[in-house]
């Protein structure tokens, strides 16, 4: 016979039985404020996940130029995008994780929603946590990335992995790797597209702007690149465009080094040299409109177009808590429950 002792309430091994779904997304400054985002890019760039150069060599370049450099220029940056709600990213994060709870609510589905950041607050550690103590042992993780990435969806997992290594006795865990080509949210992002076209009329060209990232990590085998090229596909498809009704392009270059082709911000430029005047752009990478796309396309890039000569620009924003988007969400996580 064992004699059991020291197991306090929490940490007894008896069964929990609760099922919780874990929304994650990259994170966000604080506030909007130099030292806020130079906290929030010292966790991020610090990643291997994220910036691949030897450590001792990034760490120099880091802690010596980046973040004596770019927290103010971002700072100020986020202050344009900043609103009572706070950042974008998480006011609309948040709603995301409300309206999903109201759909299990409507539903009977028997899971909780949880709402984690891979940088920032609320951090991964004290979500996976708090989960814990409130009696969930099975966990449902969705990334909302909706191309697997190394940087992104791969970094999110090594930040639970590290959590849950600390962990005796961890959850069931089922984690969702990536969704580009899943047809509720193909459906989703067609019909919010449609909707801007139904409303302001067909554009000559549809700009599908994603996250960008170096093109080195495509030929490591990173799969982002191709599964972009899907999303873009299966959507034009749906929406019935040929190849001269749209153009699949990348943003949010960082540092010196070659990035996915073609940069946006070049497109811009060159598209009313072509004589395209009229564009609508679209983000297909982010599920929640952020600095990325309101301030960089929005304002930046629609600025870079209008200079160039172009004349007629619209934002399709992200599909955010669209009702579309929520729905997919629960039918993504729906074969774990
Ligand atoms: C340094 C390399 C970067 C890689 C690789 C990268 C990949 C990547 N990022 C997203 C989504 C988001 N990125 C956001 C901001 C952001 N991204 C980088 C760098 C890399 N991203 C930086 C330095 C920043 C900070 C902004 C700045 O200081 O200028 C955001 C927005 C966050 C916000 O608060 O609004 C998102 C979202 C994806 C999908 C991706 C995939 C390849
Ligand atoms: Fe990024
Ligand atoms: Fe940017």
């Amino acid at each position: 016979m064992y004699k059991f002792s020291g197991l306090s309430k929490e940490d007894g091994h008896k069964s929990r039985g609760k099922t919780g779904v874990l929304l994650m997304n990259l994170g966000t400054p604080d506030e909007p404020t130099p030292s806020a985002v130079r906290r929030y890019l010292a966790e991020f760039l610090s990643d291997p996940r994220v910036v691949e150069i030897p450590k001792l060599v990034w760490m120099i370049i880091l802690h010596g130029i980046i973040l004596r450099v770019r927290p103010a220029k971002s700072a100020a940056l986020y202050k344009e995008v900043w609103t009572d709600e706070g950042s974008p990213l998480m006011d609309i994060s948040l709603r995301q994780q409300q309206k999903l709870a109201k759909v299990f609510e409507d539903n009977d589905v028997d899971a909780s929603v949880h709402l984690a950041m891979r940088y920032g607050n609320p951090s991964t550690p004290s979500v996976l946590q708090k989960m814990h103590k409130d009696g969930i042992d099975r966990v449902i993780v969705l990334p909302l990335y909706p191309q697997y990435a190394a940087p992104t969806t791969a970094s999110a997992f090594d930040a639970i992995a590290k959590e849950l290594c600390k962990w005796r006795y961890i959850p069931a865990l089922h984690f969702i790797n990536t969704y580009h080509d899943d047809p509720t949210f193909i459906d989703a992002l067609a019909e919010s597209i449609q909707a801007d076209f139904d409303a302001n009329g067909k554009p000559e060209k549809l700009v599908l702007s994603y996250h960008g990232m170096p093109e080195r990590n495509l030929h490591l085998g990173d799969p982002y690149y191709c599964f972009c090229v899907k999303t873009t596909r299966l959507v034009v498809e749906k929406l019935g465009l040929d190849e001269k009704e749209y153009v699949m392009t990348f943003q949010s270059r960082f540092g010196k080094a070659k990035w996915l082709q073609p940069y946006t911000d070049a497109t811009m430029e060159a598209l009313p040299k072509e004589g395209v005047n009229d564009i609508a752009v679209v983000c297909p990478a982010f599920s929640a409109d952020c600095l990325e796309t309101l301030e960089e396309i929005k304002g930046e890039n629609r600025e870079v177009f209008e200079e160039a000569g172009g004349k007629k620009f619209r934002y399709v924003e992200c599909l955010n808590d669209n009702d579309a988007h929520i729905n997919m969400m629960a039918n993504l996580v729906k074969p774990y429950l």
